[in-house]
């Protein structure tokens, strides 16, 4: 598979000054950047002082959304949105934790999606606090270890995710973020031999995503199953023979040759999940409600219910059913709409809806998250 590497002409004495002048621009741009970054971090300094003093959190969500949003709409490129979007993502992430580090907690290992999702919408400027579960990451955010955590709720292809589910049945924590990670599996080894390859090392849901993959490209391997995408990577790394499917980043931790990349079988293969934390959370203009009710035993309850949202034009995005666990065969219903609880139509919608259920709750309200793909 090696080629030879290819034969690169040294530039021209014309072309090299020509290029040596625009990198001086370029470190002349970049200390400009530098002050201009450290300037920004003094005055989000001064910012966390004011809220320590009222008692503010320091992470707020809506703010940062909007500051996102807003730098999406003025950008005219040549840099696109995507791109100018995850450096400020980077640039909040380290004035927020000027102010005081975040502490995200996660459903682990490092180098899981999970943990992907964590650093697209926090950066890297974060304390990173990898759980054994989704039960973990529920309780590290209300005993208050970390200030907030993220959960999967839904993938694209696989649908509800019903741990956390059922742990929004319970807690008192508020939704006040979504986030929407692109999948993307990738095949790595030790070595470069797709025919040399035995076994192939996996989470179960990964397996199930790539399997027609897997049958065209690998028939002759055995698929094996392993806790996590990463926990599969560190048994590839130490196994010679074997591959794994995950994700990039454990690739790259353990130095592992990436064979293949897009090997899910459905190209929009995206994970949804949600924020967790203590706050309630202003409007920001883009913003989602999540609810979760329980109706009677009645024929025509969820009917009604639903009816009630109708009436005064509120967009579901999303409607799942879940056992209650308490009693048999019956069921809690979580919706997720658009607009926030402030907002006077919603408000409106979810005070009928209490009237129609048995028990109603509302989840949070929070920024919409941006559908990457
Ligand atoms: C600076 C602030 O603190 C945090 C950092 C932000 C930023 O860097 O722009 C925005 C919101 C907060 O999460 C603020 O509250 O404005």
């Amino acid at each position: 598979m090696n080629s030879a590497p290819s034969q690169i002409q040294p530039p021209s004495d014309q072309a090299q000054t020509a290029i040596n002048a625009l990198r001086e621009e370029i470190d002349q741009v970049d200390r400009e950047l530098m002050s201009l970054l450290n300037q920004r971090a003094r005055l989000a300094l001064d910012i966390g002082r004011l809220k320590k003093n009222a008692g503010l959190p320091v992470f707020v969500p809506e703010r940062e959304s909007d500051l996102l949003d807003k730098l999406a709409q003025g950008n005219h490129g040549p840099l696109p949105n995507r791109y100018l979007v995850s450096v400020f993502r980077e640039v909040i992430s380290a004035c927020r934790s000027v102010q005081q580090p975040l502490k995200v907690a996660f459903l682990g290992p490092e180098f899981t999606f999970s943990h992907q999702a964590a650093v697209q919408h926090f950066g890297s400027s974060c304390g990173m606090a990898p759980q054994s579960g989704i039960a973990e990451v529920f309780r590290e955010v209300e005993s208050g270890r970390c200030q907030v955590g993220l959960v999967p709720v839904e993938n694209s292809g696989e649908g509800a995710v019903g741990a956390s589910l059922d742990q929004f049945m319970t807690t008192q924590l508020k939704v006040c973020g979504e986030v929407y990670t692109p999948i993307n599996h990738v095949l790595m080894s030790q070595g470069d031999d797709l025919d040399a390859i035995t076994t192939v090392y996996s989470h179960p849901q990964a397996l199930a995503q790539c399997r027609g993959w897997l049958t065209r490209n690998l028939p002759q391997a055995r698929v094996a199953e392993a806790p996590s995408t990463a926990a599969a990577a560190r048994q590839a790394a130490e196994t010679p023979g074997s591959a794994a499917i995950g994700a990039v980043a454990a690739a790259r931790h353990h130095c592992l040759k990436v064979l293949a990349e897009g090997i899910q079988d459905y190209t929009y293969n995206t994970t949804r999940f949600l924020v967790i934390g203590k706050q309630d959370v202003p409007p920001c203009g883009q913003d989602k409600t999540s609810i979760v009710f329980l109706t009677a035993h009645r024929p025509g309850s969820l009917y009604k219910a639903l009816g009630e949202l109708a009436e005064l034009g509120v967009n579901l995005s999303r409607i799942e059913s879940r056992p209650t666990k308490d009693r048999p065969w019956e069921y809690a219903f979580f919706v997720d709409l658009n607009g926030h609880r402030q907002d006077p139509e919603v408000a409106q919608a979810l005070a009928a809806l209490e009237s129609q259920v048995e028990r109603l709750r509302v989840l949070g309200s929070f920024p919409a998250g941006e559908m990457l793909s």
